[in-house]
């Protein structure tokens, strides 16, 4: 039996950094959406009991530090199965870059055992399990578009943004994401207008959008790796309509209304930038989807 899932990438359009709580993480409000650049993870029932990993890309981890792997572990012990899985995941999404590539590959992974092992259990529930693996990870487990509240694992579907081209760019460095919410200050920290985002993905206002994308750890990843401001600048000077970084960073993405300009701005970063991808905003009805109506390939 085996059962293949798409893991898409997110982006957050709006990342405000509330307060710092005493568990060590940070109260935010955050607005996310899923973008057409996804990893592929096949799983396969395995009877000897045991979770196996394997990684297209070799620097990824392949054994208990894998979200992934992770993820079925979790699966397994909560609800005491006795067969294991082997975890294939192609990986497309960049590493280490802002864009969840490791908790959308729980997300997916809590998905397909689901359906794999058949537990029949609700979207709620595996995105209660996926808020143990990361912050992350229950908005990967719901897709679409939300606001993301308490430390981003309270999630809240919300209409997705109108169709538009999204161009994604990674300069050659890893991002820390406990490092960039260590360097938050909050006493001189830009904050989102996060309202004025949601009335405007709820009017289909694009310029609105394009007014009010903003990111409170943006100013900290720029102060500390001049390269991302670089590289916001020129996809600034190549065209995009609006362009922000994404998570903690580095990747930053541009949005774009037309594909003649995506042509463009994609040509003109390939010629310093090694990973740039142009795809498309994931659009969905303002409703979570049902666990039948998930990435199941
Ligand atoms: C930057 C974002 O990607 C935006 O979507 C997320 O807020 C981070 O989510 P994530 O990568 O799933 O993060 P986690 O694995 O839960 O946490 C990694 C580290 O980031 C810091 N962290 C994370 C989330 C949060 N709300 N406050 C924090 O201070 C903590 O030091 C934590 O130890
Ligand atoms: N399945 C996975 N894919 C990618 N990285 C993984 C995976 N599992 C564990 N990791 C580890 O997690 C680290 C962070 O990778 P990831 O690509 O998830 O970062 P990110 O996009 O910055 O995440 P976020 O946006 O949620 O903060 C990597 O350095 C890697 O060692």
């Amino acid at each position: 039996m085996k059962v293949s899932i798409k893991a898409p990438a997110k982006i957050n359009l709006s990342l405000d950094v509330l307060r710092k709580r005493n568990d060590g993480y940070h109260e935010v409000k955050m607005i996310m959406t899923m973008v057409d650049l996804a990893d592929r993870i096949d799983l396969t029932n395995c009877d000897s009991g045991k979770i196996t990993v394997d990684v297209s890309e070799g620097f990824v981890p392949n054994d208990e530090r894998n979200f992934a792997y992770q993820a079925a572990a979790l699966l397994k012990k909560k609800y005491k199965v006795s067969a294991g899985v082997h975890i294939y995941i192609t990986k497309r999404i960049p590493v280490a870059a802002g864009l969840a590539g490791g908790s959308s590959d729980a997300a997916a992974t809590l998905k397909g055992l689901n359906q794999l092992w058949e537990l029949g259990l609700t979207l709620d529930q595996l995105a209660e399990l996926g808020a143990e693996i990361g912050s992350d990870v229950s908005f990967c487990v719901y897709g679409g578009t939300a606001l993301a509240t308490g430390r981003g694992e309270i999630i809240e579907s919300i209409p997705s943004p109108p169709p538009l081209w999204v161009i994604l760019a990674k300069p050659p460095i890893g991002v820390s994401t406990k490092e960039i919410y260590g360097n938050v200050k909050l006493h001189r920290a830009k904050h989102a207008d996060t309202d004025a985002m949601l009335t405007a993905l709820e009017n289909q206002d694009t310029d609105g959008i394009f007014a009010h994308l903003h990111n409170t750890l943006e100013d900290v990843t720029l102060e500390l790796y001049p390269e991302v401001k670089h590289l916001k600048d020129q996809m600034k000077r190549f065209g995009a309509d609006a362009v922000l970084m994404s998570g903690s960073g580095p990747t930053v993405f541009g949005l774009v209304k037309t594909e003649s300009r995506v042509n463009r701005i994609y040509n003109g970063l390939r010629g310093f930038c090694e990973e740039v991808h142009a795809v498309r905003l994931i659009r969905t009805s303002n409703t979570c989807p049902k666990p039948d109506e998930s990435d199941i390939l």
